[in-house]
């Protein structure tokens, strides 16, 4: 089935830049009374909606997931209800730990110390991205339960998904007007909330290019807004297995396969560049062939497939013209896969290719399919090898490294420092929980702060310190100024 329909029916939803004008004097008039709501209150709605959504909503949402992104039951399952009912606990569990800090107050009956966390002086746009539909979710909430007036522009391909996630938060108590559902065109909503004075900021997850086009325009628009906007922006990555001669051949065959495919290699932490020694690369290209011929690819109602269709028409043409430019590149071989069918549902197979060129595009851009590159090194280049990994690319989210030497596990450590915000060793490098390893990345892939980290709350509060005396001020003189 064609899964683009998402992309085609959401522009009968999309907003004008005036209803996107219109929705931020509401969020603007909806947030001065939300901000004053006692944090008691706020966080009882984010614990209904959690509730709900272990009860009567969990199938719902996640069967929204599986028919409007494609996702098999269990990728709709480890995503959708049960990763956004984490955000929602951790990031209420972390706010409550926050806020047990109180300044020091020397004598309380001279002077009193305190600290509130408000909301920002403005509104926040989330604009989330098709692949999660926890990560649209904890976009836009995460905000609203700081006490800010939130507009979100979810992705085309996610509205339904998303459309149920904002009924949710209706149904568990959340006011009308706090987040505001915002289908649009991209750059129709970029422009209008990067011109409005109130921006205060922006919770962005998507690709490389979308979040530099909105810290452009922010930048152009500097000089009108009455904050500076905080940007937040998880963005795309080029994630790598790096494997030593001493790994273990099966735990690198299956966490590479479940790595590079689940979800058609749509998820931002997908590996899709394999550094492997040529000791082992025999056993390694057979294992990943043979698990690779298992895989079934189909329909997502079929509860026995791998995976199914890639997103949409764009995504299906970005990643065959990367099959294609490999097929007709001497320097890479297909080694599996490179079959794809747009005829009816984007089905692109799995594909392995191994090239002789560590900098070939398909080393270094991201592709956003289910396409794995490996390139073979020769044991003795070890050193060389490493140094590849943060030097071809600009991207750094996630990387996994594989080996039993714990000497070079050590130094793999230290030398890689960098070039992942998430790293793993002897595992896949997708699969993040929320609370467990909090997400996010650096270089190009992001500002990295950190989704399901204790952190991440306070960047959607602007905290204002109190400090009140209880007795008259007396003298202009210090005592040392006295005879
Ligand atoms: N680092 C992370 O945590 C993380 C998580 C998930 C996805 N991603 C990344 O997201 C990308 C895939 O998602 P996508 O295809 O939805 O990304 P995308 O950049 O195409 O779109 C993301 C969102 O931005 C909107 N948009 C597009 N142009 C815009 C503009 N000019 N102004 C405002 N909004 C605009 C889209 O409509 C969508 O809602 C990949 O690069 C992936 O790596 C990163
Ligand atoms: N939490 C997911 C990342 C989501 C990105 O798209 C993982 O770690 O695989």
């Amino acid at each position: 089935m064609p899964h683009d329909h998402g992309r085609k029916l959401a522009k009968f939803y999309y907003a004008s830049e005036k209803t996107i004008q219109k929705a931020i004097q509401a969020s603007a008039d909806a947030q001065r009374r939300w901000d004053k709501t006692p944090l008691e209150e706020r966080i009882r709605i984010w614990q209904n909606a959690a509730d709900l959504m272990a009860g009567a909503h969990r199938q719902r949402l996640n069967a929204a997931t599986m028919l409007g992104q494609s996702k098999s039951v269990v990728q709709a399952e480890i995503d959708s209800a049960a990763e956004l009912i984490d955000f929602f606990r951790f990031n209420v569990f972390f706010l409550k730990e926050n806020a047990k800090y109180q300044p020091i107050s020397e004598n309380l009956s001279v002077t009193r110390n305190s600290l509130r966390f408000r909301g920002l002086d403005g509104f926040v746009a989330a604009i989330s991205p098709f692949n999660f539909t926890a990560i649209g979710g904890n976009l836009a909430y995460t905000p609203a339960l700081m006490g800010n007036g939130v507009l979100w522009k979810p992705s085309d391909t996610a509205l339904l998904s998303n459309w149920r996630i904002f009924n949710i938060m209706r149904e568990a108590g959340l006011p009308p007007g706090i987040v505001n559902f915002v289908p649009a065109d991209g750059p129709t909503f970029g422009k209008t909330i990067t011109a409005s004075s109130r921006l205060a900021g922006i919770n962005f997850t998507g690709s490389v290019p979308t979040f530099n086009w909105l810290w452009n325009e922010v930048g152009k628009n500097l000089n009108k807004y009455q904050n500076y906007p905080r940007l937040i922006g998880e963005c795309g990555g080029k994630n790598y297995h790096f494997i030593h001669p001493s790994a273990d051949i099966q735990s690198v065959v299956t966490g590479t396969i479940r790595s590079a495919f689940e979800y058609c290699g749509q998820k931002c932490s997908a590996c899709s560049r394999m550094y492997v020694p040529r000791s082992l690369s025999e056993p390694i290209k057979q294992g990943l062939l043979e698990e690779r011929s298992k895989l079934k690819i189909g329909d997502p109602t079929d509860f026995k497939i791998f995976t199914g269709a890639v997103i949409d028409d764009k995504a299906f043409a970005r990643i065959t013209g990367y099959i294609k430019n490999a097929k007709n590149n001497p320097k890479n071989k297909i080694l599996g896969g490179g079959e794809f069918d747009g005829s009816k549902g984007y089905f692109v197979q799995p594909t392995i290719i191994e090239t002789v060129d560590p900098f070939d595009k398909l080393m270094t851009e991201e592709i956003f399919g289910p396409v794995l590159t490996m390139y073979v090194y020769e044991d003795r280049d070890l050193d060389q090898a490493l140094g590849l990994v943060g030097s071809s690319t600009k991207f750094a989210l996630t990387g996994a490294v594989f080996a039993t030497d714990q000497k070079f596990l050590e130094s793999a450590f230290e030398e890689l420092k960098m070039t992942a915000g998430n790293f793993y060793l002897n595992d896949k490098s997708t699969g993040s929980v929320v609370g467990q390893q909090p997400f996010g990345g650096g270089r190009m892939s992001g500002t990295n702060d950190k989704a399901g980290g204790p952190n991440y709350v306070m960047r959607w509060t602007t905290p204002q310190s109190i400090k009140e005396t209880f007795v008259p001020l007396k003298d202009i003189d210090y005592p040392y100024m006295r005879d």
